[in-house]
């Protein structure tokens, strides 16, 4: 089977947030059976939904001959790893991982829905997808991630500063 080129969502609000999504590009470029191509710079980014913390949020693109689900599976693992409790529904997290995008696939099955359905209308995954994937053509909206962000709010999703950085300025 051919690679196929996949995005993926990383998002934390809980404990050292730019450490764990640090260590999940180097779990995820260490995995044997992807490839990691590229990923975004991190954005600090305000709650959608219950009030809570803010997120660090980022994507990265993917190349594996894994199937969907597959992929999917090494995404929960990451996610237990960093000790991912799941609560409420868009409660605070420690680590969220969302496939995106599977090629141009389109699959509706009980537990993994691609693209992801939340992905058009959400500025903070579209600002940094548009960094490392402004072309690539969404398979259900037929519009370009440069398009989609084009129809979103970007409000409140800021290109995250490490304070150490802030000290030289
Ligand atoms: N494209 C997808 N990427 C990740 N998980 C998915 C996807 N489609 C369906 N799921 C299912 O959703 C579950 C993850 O739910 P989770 O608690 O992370 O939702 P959420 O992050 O609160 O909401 P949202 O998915 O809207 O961001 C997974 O166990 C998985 O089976
Ligand atoms: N800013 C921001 N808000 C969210 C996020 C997220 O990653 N970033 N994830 C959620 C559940 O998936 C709910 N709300």
């Amino acid at each position: 089977m051919d690679k196929a080129k996949c995005a993926i969502a990383l998002g934390s609000n809980l404990g050292d947030s730019l450490l764990i999504l640090e260590k999940t590009i180097t779990l995820l470029s260490e995995t044997p059976s992807i490839d990691l191509i590229s990923h975004s710079h991190w954005y600090k980014t305000a709650p959608i939904g219950p009030p809570q913390p803010d997120y660090l949020n980022g994507c990265a693109i993917l190349e594996t001959c894994l199937i969907p689900e597959a992929l999917l599976q090494i995404l929960l693992n990451i996610e237990q790893q960093f000790g991912r409790i799941r609560r409420e529904k868009w409660g605070p997290r420690t680590l969220d991982l969302d496939l995106l995008l599977y090629g141009d696939f389109i699959l509706e099955t009980p537990i993994l829905q691609v693209p992801h359905p939340g992905m058009i209308e959400r500025a903070f995954v579209l600002v940094p997808l548009s960094e490392i994937a402004p072309n690539w053509i969404h398979p259900v909206a037929k519009k370009t991630i440069i398009e989609l962000l084009n129809k979103v709010n970007c409000e409140g999703v800021n290109l995250y500063q490490p304070r150490d950085y802030n000290f030289l300025n």
